[in-house]
């Protein structure tokens, strides 16, 4: 008698559940290891185990035919797909190899004092003398990047604004193509991601930063001419409203985690953990598909060959099979291998940058805010993908 596969009618693009969706995680998670989500005709894994066997095991599950509910095997791409979140190898590895280089640590090490002192200015602007009270996405979880981020790629100055709209809709798109989130930003995409397809090419690039980076690669035949500007466009796709996200959610975990800010404050070099707890505990980048190449066994069962499955980072982040207490935000936890930045070949690229962005703005309002907390009631914005504030109001002590 083989099991009955545990299957569970849930839509996880559901606007409800996008706005709540631990319930979702949760449910998913205790259904087994793998889940038959009939819905969409796809499948999906919650646990962290089978989470993580996935994302290391490239051959069985591929990012060619997509990481959304589009395959691309049997449907036309929005946009030409990107050389690395929906290439494997060997088409992966060179576009791999030159961002790997060009977003590395070494490389922001000479962005480092630059950025620290770009947050340092931006909180002198944005704080008075005394006790503050603003909205921070659009004051700091927005700012910062959209300050640091277009000038260390190159951008011209103008149309920077196309950079977030972009990039929800690129995220929003991963999801149904009939989902209202994606049907709403339809209309505006093309003129968005026109402008991002003209700042990938060279001529629009300043001579330093990382797209003429991508490009002097291309000169070294690392890439073809052809996928420098595609490698440009993955910064402006991936780059930007990961971070204002990513950025928001640590700010938000610190002003609602009693003593957490205090603890910070006492024991500084926490701050990068601080922001790696956040990735875990909110997971920004909430999930991705993978297509199974073959018959892949996931716990005891097997999924077929060419089906889709939801890889969900968001709920294996909270797995209490891999974490001690995961509802918590825990500044003393050791986050490590958490996968809210991926895992195996496809692991964020970027996740360099988005740690010393968090890091200079965390280190710049630790220097002058004495306590943080929230003002209001958040408010979320809905994304397929993404998981983020539209609004957190915070009151700033200094
Ligand atoms: C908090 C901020 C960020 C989060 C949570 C995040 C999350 C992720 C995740 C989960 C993946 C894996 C995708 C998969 O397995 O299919 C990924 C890949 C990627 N990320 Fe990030 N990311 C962030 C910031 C950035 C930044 C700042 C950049 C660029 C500067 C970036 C560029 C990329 C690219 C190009 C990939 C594809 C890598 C590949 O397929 O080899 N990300 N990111
Ligand atoms: C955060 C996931 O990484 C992404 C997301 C969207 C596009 C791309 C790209 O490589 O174009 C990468």
């Amino acid at each position: 008698m083989t099991a009955v596969l545990p299957t569970l009618d849930l839509d996880p693009f559901d606007p409800e559940v996008l706005r709540d969706p631990l319930p979702a995680q949760a449910a998913l998670r205790d259904a087994g290891p793998l889940v038959r989500l009939p819905r969409y005709g796809t499948w999906a894994i919650a646990r962290y185990a089978e989470v993580h066997a996935a994302l290391s095991d490239w051959q069985s599950f591929e990012s060619s035919a997509g990481v959304g509910l589009t395959n691309f095997r049997t449907e036309t791409p929005w946009r030409p797909p990107s050389l690395l979140l929906e290439a494997d190898p060997p088409h992966h590895d060179a576009p791999r190899a030159v961002l790997a280089k060009v977003l590395g640590p070494r490389a922001l090490r000479t962005l480092r004092g630059d950025w620290l002192a770009d947050a340092q200015a931006l909180v002198s602007d944005v704080l008075g003398q005394g006790t503050v009270e603003l909205d921070a996405v659009p004051a700091l979880a927005a700012a910062f990047p959209l300050r640091v981020f277009p000038d260390a790629v190159g951008l011209a100055r103008e149309g920077r604004e196309h950079l977030l709209p972009y990039g929800d809709h690129a995220f929003n798109a991963f999801g149904p193509t009939d989902n209202p989130l994606v049907l709403a930003g339809n209309a505006a995409m093309p003129e968005h991601a026109g402008w991002v397809a003209q700042q990938c090419e060279r001529e629009n690039l300043a001579p330093v930063g990382f797209g003429a980076d991508i490009w002097a690669a291309a000169d070294r035949g690392e890439l073809t001419p052809a996928q420098a500007p595609l490698v440009v466009r993955s910064l402006l796709t991936a780059g930007v409203d990961t971070t204002v996200h990513g950025i928001g959610a640590v700010l938000h975990a610190l002003a609602v985690t009693p003593g957490a800010w205090q603890l910070l404050r006492e024991r500084p070099e926490l701050v990068r953990v601080a922001f790696d707890e956040a990735v875990r505990w909110e997971s920004p980048v909430q999930a991705f598909f993978r297509t199974t190449v073959r018959d892949v066994p996931v716990g005891d069962a097997v999924v077929p060959a060419g089906e889709k499955v939801l890889v969900f980072f968001a709920a294996a982040n909270r797995d209490p099979r891999r974490w001690a207490d995961p509802d918590a935000f825990d500044l003393t936890r050791d986050p490590s291998g958490h996968v809210g930045f991926g895992m195996g070949i496809h692991q964020c690229v970027g996740q360099h940058v988005a740690r010393l962005e968090a890091e200079s703005l965390l280190t710049a309002l630790l220097a002058r805010v004495t306590s943080l907390e929230l003002a209001g009631e958040p408010v979320r914005h809905l994304n397929n993908t993404l998981r983020s504030w539209e609004s957190l109001p915070l009151r700033l002590t200094c």
